[in-house]
This record gives structure tokens, sequence and C-alpha cells, in this order.
């Protein structure tokens, strides 16, 4: 692999054929001839594995050879690059990685999770056995993230890259926002438009766009990340109502990633729901679109936007990366020697320095909002504005309404604190949900 022959067809085993697979074999069919002209040379699947071969995926697949364990791509004599799209961090995705690299195969994959979890061993790897490892579509599906950190901002020290990482939960959030429909209904759409993860929880619970933000940490700041460092809240708490008082107050919700260099050197990592005022650009990014930011000392502020997920997008960032191989890309995993990333030090959620929304389920009672001032002022925190709408049913003698609260910016800490007080009142009577606000 590390001096191709331009003459000869980079030979292709293709592990998993579902939204993506089969959606890299559809392109690479469909746009044969240009392909092969970008690449210098033809681009040929050679075998495929997937868990059910009879399974009709509406692609051709009569001329490649089907293997039932995808192992055996990794031997398969004719293979020179293993296109693994099976997903996981662990299991048959991780074994087959490794095993292409160790065999000297180049390896193009989707996988995100294995790539946050594994990344530093593989990138090892792959330049211990001098192949290449791409994963362009890991990160924001068909936006080239990883190709713009990698290579366009290479000179730069990059200092905030974030946005938004989550087709699925973006989806979900903005047809909650225009629909009023509750979550589960609009989780459905998304699993059968393919943007959801196999297992969906690893989207709505943060885990997705955590394993995201973690790569373009990596990628960005030269750090080896911990995963478990990053901080993940996903959006499982969010309920219509949420939207629209946040609409009242002019923001949307939305679920970001952050990853922050701090003056010291430490770096915030976070995922979670927050509100961003609704004239920001991230504010208007709907739907399954994904957009990521960098900040850089030299490059200032760039923002990407696009598709974050779904078959036709995601198939040609894993098929860009296929055609880097064919023309013999050298550059290594992270932008540079694995050996030259260093520890990353993270700081930890007490430290967060942020405004807030709160609400607070609350019998409406006189002297709750007295209650509720009174401990937020012992611990420190500054509030902004209050939202409070009184009850719709005029019969009730106890009625429970929402408060909203705003705070200036706070120590998370010390809003923890606050809030655990106020959850002992009497007259509170569901969790509070506390989202950060993010203004820039
Ligand atoms: N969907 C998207 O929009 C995006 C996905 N990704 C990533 O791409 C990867 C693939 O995602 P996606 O295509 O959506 O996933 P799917 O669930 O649609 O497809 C997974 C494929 O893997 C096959 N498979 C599962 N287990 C095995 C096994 N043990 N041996 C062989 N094949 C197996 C399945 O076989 P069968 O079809 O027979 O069941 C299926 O073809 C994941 O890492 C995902 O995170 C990245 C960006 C966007
Ligand atoms: N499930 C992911 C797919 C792409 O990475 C998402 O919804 O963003
Ligand atoms: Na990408």
């Amino acid at each position: 692999m590390s001096n191709p022959s331009i003459s000869k067809p980079l030979k292709l085993g293709i592990a998993g054929l579902g939204t993506v697979g089969a959606g890299v074999v559809r392109l690479l069919q469909a746009n044969a001839q240009a392909v092969t002209h970008k690449a210098g040379r033809s681009i040929e699947i050679v075998a495929i594995s997937a868990k059910s071969k009879n399974k009709d995926r509406g692609i051709d697949l009569s001329h490649i050879q089907w293997v039932d364990n995808p192992m055996d791509l990794v031997s398969h004599p004719d293979i020179d690059v293993i296109v693994e799209l099976i997903g996981g961090a662990s299991g048959i995705a991780y074994d087959l990685v490794c095993a292409a690299l160790k065999a000297h195969k180049g390896v193009v994959t989707a996988n995100k999770a294995l790539i946050a979890l594994h990344g530093n061993e593989l990138a090892k790897l792959a330049e211990e056995k001098n192949v290449p490892l791409l994963f362009e579509a890991a990160v924001a599906g068909g936006i080239p993230v990883i190709k713009t950190i990698k290579e366009a901002l290479t000179p730069d020290r990059l200092k905030r890259i974030g946005g938004i990482l989550n087709g699925t939960c973006n989806y979900i959030l903005t047809a909650m926002a225009k629909t009023g429909c509750a979550f589960n209904d609009i989780l459905k759409e998304t699993q059968e438009l393919g943007y959801a993860e196999a297992d969906p929880s690893m989207d709505i619970d943060g885990f997705d766009a955590a394993h995201k933000l973690a790569i373009l940490a990596s990628l960005g700041f030269g750090h080896t990340i911990h995963f478990k460092d990053v901080f993940v809240e996903g959006i499982r708490g969010i309920n219509p109502d949420d939207l629209r008082y946040a609409k009242e107050l002019g923001y949307t919700i939305k679920l970001i990633g952050i990853a922050q260099q701090h003056h010291d050197e430490r770096i915030e990592l976070r995922v979670h729901p927050a509100l961003l005022p609704c004239d920001t650009p991230l504010a208007r990014v709907d739907g399954v679109t994904n957009a990521v930011f960098t900040e850089g000392e030299f490059s200032g502020r760039l923002m990407l936007e696009g598709a974050g997920a779904g078959e036709g997008p995601t198939s040609t960032a894993v098929s860009a990366d296929i055609i880097d191989i064919a023309r013999g890309s050298t550059i290594p995993m992270w932008g540079t020697d694995w050996k030259e990333l260093t520890p990353a030090t993270v700081v930890s959620r007490n430290e967060f320095n942020k405004a807030y929304y709160i609400r607070l389920m609350v019998q409406d009672k006189p002297g709750v909002v007295a209650d509720i001032a009174t401990i937020l002022k012992e611990h420190n925190v500054s509030l902004r504005s209050l939202l409070q709408h009184g009850a719709t049913n005029d019969t009730d003698d106890t009625p429970i309404v929402p408060i909203i609260l705003v705070t200036h910016k706070t120590k998370e800490e010390s809003l923890l604190q606050a809030l655990q007080a106020i959850q002992q009142l009497p007259v509170i009577t569901e969790k509070h949900i506390m989202l950060r606000i993010e203004e820039a």
C-alpha cells in the first residue's frame, strides 16, 4: 500500500451493507468512470460481507464475491483496502480494523465510536505498518471536516471547535419545535430515514456527538482524549414546552458539542442541549443538517454546514477517502505522527461558567418565588430573568405551574448546589430542567 501502482486497480473489501455500505456500493457503481479518472485508477469492489446474504439492498451485488465472515476479507489475497461500515466500538468492527492494519491493508471507516475510543491505538498500528486509516465520514457525515482540520487548517493552532454534531438529535429537536410532537414519534422517523445509529440511544443520549467531539479535539488540539472525560448530556429531558419557553425568551434548543482550549492549556469538552440565541448561525441549522465551526489563531472563525447523516452524504465522504488512498495519501491519521499527541487535561463540569435556563414545576402558592430567590442568593447565583405562566385551570386549589429562570453567568458547581436545595422545597413537584445557554 505504501507505493500504490497507478496502473493497478485499487481492490476493496466492504464489511457492512446498511445505510452507508449500500450507499458506497451504489455511488462507486453509479460514478465509476468519474471515480476512476479522479483516483487515477479504477476502484474495484472485490468482496462484501454483511449479516444476511439474501437481504434485498436495492443494489447490484451479482459480480461481487460474498463472504459470510468479514474477517475473511482481511485474508483475501486480492484485497488492498478494508472498508469497515458495520459500526460499534468493539467486537467485529474493532477486530476487523486491527486485523486489516496488521495485515498491511489500508482501512476506511465511518465508525466514530471506534475512532473515539481506540483511535490512538489504531493510529499507532497504522503508522507502524505504514498503511492509511481514513475516517472522514465518522464526523458530521458528508461535511469534509476531518480533511479541513487535518489539511487546510494544519498550520494553525485551533482554540475552539464545535457545533451541531448529531443529525438525529437536530432532526428531533427541529421537528419538536415545529410540530410540538413527542420525542418518540419523531425518533421513529429518523430511524426510517437511516439517520439514527443501530442503537439510537447513542444519538439521543449524546454519545454519538461526544464520539465526534473527541475526534475533533484530538485532531484540532493535538491531544489524546480519554472518551470518559467528555461531559455528555442528551436530549431525553427536553419536551416541547421547553422549546416553546426558549422561543419566548429568544432562543432555540440544539444539542451542541464544544471543545475549547483554556488559557492554562486545559480543555473543556462538553456535549449537551443548549439554548442558542435565535439570530446566531448555529441556531438556524435545522433538521438533519450538521454544522461544525473552528476558531483558530490565524484562520479565525470558519463554519461548515451540510448533511450530517444519511446515505448519500456519508457514502460520498467514505468514497472520497477511498479515492485518497487510491492516489497514495500518506497523511497520518491524526494529521501528525501519533507520538506527537500529548495527553489532554480536561476541565471538570463544576468549573463550567455559563448562563443557565432552569424550568421548575411548582405549586402556585404565595412566597414560592421569594423562597427560590433566597436560595439562589445564598449560592451566589444571580438571576437575569424570570418567566411565570399562570395556571390555566382556575378550579384547581393548588395549580402546578412552570417557573422559568434565566441566570447570569455562574459557576456550574454553585448552581447545582442551589438546585439541590431548591429541589427540597415542598412546593417543587418534579425534577427541574437545567440547560446551558451558549451565547456565541
Ligand atoms: N447512517 C448514517 O447516516 C451514518 C453512519 N455512520 C457510521 O457508519 C457505520 C454504519 O452505519 P449504518 O450504515 O447506518 O449502519 P446499519 O445498521 O444500517 O448497517 C450496518 C451493517 O453492518 C452489517 N453487520 C452488522 N453486524 C455484522 C456482523 N457481525 N458481520 C457482518 N456484517 C454485520 C449489517 O448487516 P445486515 O444488513 O445484513 O443486517 C448492516 O449491513 C456506523 O459506524 C455508523 O456510526 C457515520 C455517519 C453517518
Ligand atoms: N447517527 C448519526 C449518524 C451520523 O453520524 C447522526 O444522527 O448524526
Ligand atoms: Na465528515
